[in-house]
């Protein structure tokens, strides 16, 4: 590492002008450093795969070594799409400040023995690794890299060897050039006496503070400059574990989510790429949102996608009514669709005889039974049980004929396998099964339906599960509900266990999944481990959960530790404080939440007649826009069509969560859609109506009001609804 001074103490403001800009100009020298590095690196990345090999260099260099990708003689099928994974994201990185940190590790006093190997060491901190040459050492570290916790985690009281800790700022929006570089400010760490924990110097770093007031514009931007140490805790949670995040709104847990998922595939590239990471969010508005965050920590090629995503992909043509929605997302529809498919496993009603040649094998009923029994007890997935009791059978028959004749050979023991007699015999006690055959019949046959719901579905739920007037003619004809899928998704799993199982999944706004959605997932991470996000404030849907407990234990991750997340960084202090007015009356047990921004503009705009809050609305939307930022309208969901028309009759262009960059600054978007969603300024319309809007209406109200990230605007005629009121 290149310094001379490894132990430069200024103080946050107290360099002298003429220092700091000496200071500035060395930086800005280092950066172009760093730029020219990475051009050069990017176009030997880009060489190489068109060569087709080569050894890997660059960023990520360190642990593809340490995984053996490059250097074990690891195939070189891995080597290319290690490269090619690489090649992709030179491509498509946007590019951005070189780094944001830095390191100055202490040689002397009791501190610099605690810096162990990287006493007197000089470290910049990236988002992505940077060096001049393969064999030189790094010009900038990963943040990911073990060293680079330090920079996240080093406070005054104990300050793991480090000197000195600098945080850049950056032009919002520059490309990271030199002149980009605009501010530079140093935390002396290790000074004995000295006081302070990771939160207080956050909050006294003016380049933490700009970065989390920074006006909100486009999708969802990475922290990984300004991670807290509580949340660095959570990113840095390693592969084996699975964990729960029950944050307040605007803690920062998708994005400790987003910043695990790179984490972990940065650390354990093996383990977790060979099954793939997933990540799993609530809509197609919000992983939109979210969409960027992924690249810009250098991992493209993540799945990021919807639980409905993952559902077989039947097309959806039926429509449940509520009641029916709602017992298929029970947890009791796993044992009733369990036992509607080993229903039709049958015990033997006699022996069996398979000829062979001139001779004639019997194996007894008695025998049969026992193999069928063991089997169901082991409770393999069906189809392996199919193929158990077969080989079971075989090996009976081996048995005989070895008792006759020696040891028979292993073509005579698979064309014993194949014997129609065999089969038959199979077909009868243990039949092949397919899901849409396994579910029509339950939904179409009242008797089987009431055999398998008994003692687990009362007598009205089974009426509202039965297909009455669209019962098919075959289950291929069958007309299936969204919610249907689910249930054909459980028999698949039933009957065999997925294909795609992933190493590691997020799963954001977990609250609000279904028992029956959580083990779509527990399904696709038997061998994984999860990162489960969400607050049961939050919870809006008819299932949502109201302990984390049952939650955790549906998406087969029953021992993940919950960790709570309280200190926000989007909703300010005074519009905090109205928002945990509702807790109280939400009946969840969570801890409220409090702000890390002060200050916060919570205006109140009652109107006289119903009829005239669009227009109202629209004349707020405008004076909003005179402000930097964005806009959000939040209203109940049967408004925002009328909304937007009001909005465009003033003149106000606006758009949907989730479209494409358009110049619109302005979003109008249903409550139930605010979800994980920030606008600089919200404009919410009518929250009588929110609160009103359902058994969780209080639970969407609380979304909603714990969106704006700066000013947040009640409009409406209907008044405050108490809970919040009071
Ligand atoms: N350490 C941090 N530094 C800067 N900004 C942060 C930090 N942590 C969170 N934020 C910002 O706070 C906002 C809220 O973060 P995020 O959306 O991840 O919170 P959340 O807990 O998922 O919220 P919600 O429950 O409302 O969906 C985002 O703008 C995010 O960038």
């Amino acid at each position: 590492m290149p310094g001379e001074d490894p132990t430069h103490d200024a103080a946050p403001g107290a360099e002298p002008a003429a220092e700091l800009a000496t200071e500035l100009a060395t930086e800005r020298a280092y950066t172009d450093t760093c730029r020219a590095a990475l051009d050069r690196t990017d176009a030997a990345t880009r060489q190489r795969v068109r060569e087709g090999a080569g050894v890997v260099t660059g960023r990520h260099s360190g642990d593809a070594a340490e995984e053996g990708v490059a250097g074990d003689g690891a195939s070189a099928e891995a080597l290319g799409r290690y490269l090619r994974s690489r090649a992709k994201e030179v491509r498509e990185e946007p590019d951005g400040p070189p780094f944001f940190g830095r390191l100055d590790f202490r040689s002397e006093g009791p501190a610099g023995d605690e810096a162990g190997e990287h006493r007197g060491q000089r470290y910049y901190i990236g988002r992505r690794r940077v060096s001049a040459h393969p064999s030189a050492p790094p010009l900038v570290l990963d943040w990911r890299a073990p060293v680079s916790r330090a920079f996240y985690q080093a406070t005054a009281r104990v300050p793991q060897g480090v000197g000195s800790r600098r945080r850049f700022g950056w032009a919002p929006g520059g490309t990271g050039a030199a002149a980009d570089l605009t501010g530079l400010e140093d935390e002396p760490l290790a000074d004995a006496g000295a006081g302070g924990d990771g939160a207080a110097s956050a909050l006294s770093s003016g380049i933490v503070a700009e970065e989390i007031e920074r006006p909100r514009v486009g999708p969802m931007r990475d922290i990984v400059a300004t991670l807290q140490p509580e949340q660095d805790d959570l990113v840095r949670s390693g592969p084996g574990t699975s964990l729960c995040v029950q944050g307040a709104p605007g803690t920062g847990k998708t994005a400790v989510g987003l910043h695990r998922a790179a984490y972990l595939l940065y650390t354990y590239p093996r383990r977790i790429e060979r099954g793939g990471l997933l990540v799993v969010g609530p809509n197609a508005a919000f992983l939109h949102y979210i969409s960027a965050v992924l690249p810009s920590l250098g991992e493209g090629g993540v799945r990021q996608c919807t639980v409905a995503d993952l559902l077989p992909a039947h097309e959806v043509t039926a429509e449940d009514a509520p009641d029916a929605v709602e017992v298929k997302h029970d947890a009791r529809m796993a044992s009733v669709l369990h036992r509607a498919l080993y229903a039709r496993v049958g015990l033997p009603d006699g022996p069996l005889a398979v000829p062979d040649g001139s001779y004639r094998w019997r194996l007894g009923e008695e025998e049969l039974r026992a193999i069928v029994e063991e089997t169901l007890a082991q409770q393999p997935p069906y189809e392996v049980g199919r193929e158990r009791v077969r080989a079971r059978t075989v090996a009976l028959l081996r048995d005989r004929a070895e008792r006759r004749a020696g040891p028979p050979g292993g073509e005579w023991l698979r064309r014993m396998g194949r014997k129609r007699e065999l089969t038959a015999f199979l077909d009868a006690v243990w039949p092949r099964a397919r899901p849409e055959e396994v579910v029509a019949g339950l939904l179409g046959d009242a008797r089987v339906l009431a055999a398998a719901g008994e003692g687990l579905l009362e007598a009205p739920e089974q009426r509202a599960l039965l297909w009455a007037g669209r019962r098919p003619r075959t289950p291929r004809t069958a007309r299936w509900s969204r919610a249907d899928l689910l249930l054909l998704d459980e028999v698949a799993g039933l009957i065999e266990h997925p294909e795609e199982s992933f190493g590691h999944v997020v799963v954001d706004e977990a609250q609000d999944l279904s028992p029956m959605e959580c083990r779509v997932l527990a399904r696709r991470s038997r061998f994984g481990s999860l990162t489960v996000l969400g607050d049961l404030a939050q919870g809006t849907t008819a299932w949502a959960a109201r302990d984390w407990e049952s939650q955790l234990t549906h998406l087969g991750a029953p021992d993940a530790v919950v960790t709570p997340l309280t200190t926000g960084f989007r909703v300010p202090a005074a519009l905090v404080e109205v928002a945990n007015r509702l807790l109280g009356s939400l009946r969840v047990r969570v801890p409220a939440a409090r702000s890390l921004r002060p200050g916060g503009e919570l205006t109140r705009v009652p109107v006289a007649a119903p009829a005239e809050v669009p227009a109202v609305v629209a004349e707020r939307v405008r004076g909003a826009l005179e402000r930097e930022g964005s806009v959000g309208v939040i209203a109940a969901g049967a408004r925002v069509a009328a909304l937007r028309d009001a909005l465009s009759a003033a003149g106000v262009p606006s758009e949907e969560p989730g479209e494409e960059a358009s110049a619109a600054r302005v979003t109008v978007v249903d409550a139930e859609l605010s979800k994980g969603l920030e606008y600089d300024h919200v404009v919410l319309v009518e929250p009588a109506e929110i609160a009103r809007s359902g058994p969780r209406g209080l639970h969407l109200l609380y979304v909603a009001l714990t969106r704006a990230v700066s000013r947040l605007e009640i409009v409406g005629a209907r008044g405050l609804p108490a809970a919040v009121a009071a």
